[in-house]
């Protein structure tokens, strides 16, 4: 079993590596071994923080993330897993109704929640039924009370909640979360969640944390396929002009967590790729 373990950790590490402070980057050749290697990854940082804190507080995203999980359902995870002690949150959400087919909680609730036993007291998803803005002024406060609690770890250089993971998908114009390209948004520093209605993907209406709230986490991993996205992808962690550093996905940069891009062949086709050994 160790010598399986340790060749498929030689396997993985022949197609990664580490850009400055870009973070690690994990190639893998297909769907398949992304799935497993990203399942892996989750199971690791859940036991680590459940045997650190008690509880593991992981942050997911919509899209095509939730179907790259897959894995966690099988054997052995449904079973290893400490599925009680997982608190989920939102990194963005669309502001309609929880059965709408545009929801994420929908997309997880679907495609995950309701196939491992997570306590859905701990499944901590959006209030629907009102406004854009007080949805985000909601979440915010339940984010706040958690994190009064500890149940939420606190950043140790600010105020701002340290999610254990925040795990996050990347549009093919390089928008995080329901973070967008030149998007005001951008720039808040207060806010740990905050609004939008005019997102130029649909649905308009969404809420989403902001970078500061990224930025603090323990762990953040971008977990992005497909050839529509190399683009974005070599502009988010290549050296590349003064006038890509704005991409939103390029500012997801923890300030004292782990950064880790799991991309398959296709989105990583645009690399310099001089940065990671083959
Ligand atoms: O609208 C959204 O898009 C991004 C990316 O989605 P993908 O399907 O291209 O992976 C997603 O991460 C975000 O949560 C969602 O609201």
């Amino acid at each position: 079993m160790l010598i399986i373990e340790l060749l498929n950790l030689l396997s993985r590490m022949a197609h990664s590596g580490v850009h400055k402070d870009r973070g690690e980057l994990r190639i893998h050749e297909n769907l398949d071994e992304l799935g497993t290697d990203l399942a892996e990854y989750i199971a690791e940082l859940s036991e680590a923080s459940v045997k650190e804190r008690g509880v593991f507080t992981i942050a997911i995203s919509g899209g095509s993330l939730i179907g790259l999980m897959g894995r966690l359902c099988e054997a052995p995870y449904n079973k290893t897993v400490d599925w009680a002690k997982w608190y989920i949150f939102w990194a963005d959400e669309r502001v309609v109704a929880k059965t709408h087919a545009d929801s994420n909680y929908k997309l997880a609730k679907d495609g995950l929640l309701s196939k491992v036993p997570v306590l859905p007291s701990h499944v901590n998803s959006i209030n629907d039924s009102v406004s854009a803005e007080e949805a985000a002024d909601d979440y915010e406060f339940h984010v706040r009370q958690l994190v009064k609690t500890r149940t939420i770890n606190v950043s140790d250089i600010s105020d701002c909640p340290k999610f254990d993971l925040i795990l996050l998908g990347m549009g093919p114009d390089g928008h995080v979360a329901s973070l967008f390209p030149n998007h005001p948004v951008l720039d808040e520093k207060d806010e740990w969640v905050t609004f939008i209605t005019d997102s130029p993907k649909s649905p308009p209406e969404r809420i989403t944390f902001t970078l500061p709230v990224i930025n603090s986490a323990s762990n953040v991993a971008v977990v992005v396929t497909g050839e529509s996205k190399a683009e974005a992808v070599h502009l988010a962690t290549d050296d590349v002009g003064a006038d890509c550093l704005s991409l939103p996905a390029r500012l997801v940069r923890p300030i004292r967590g782990k950064l880790v891009w799991f991309l398959d062949k296709l989105a990583a086709s645009k690399l310099d790729g001089s940065q990671f050994s083959e």
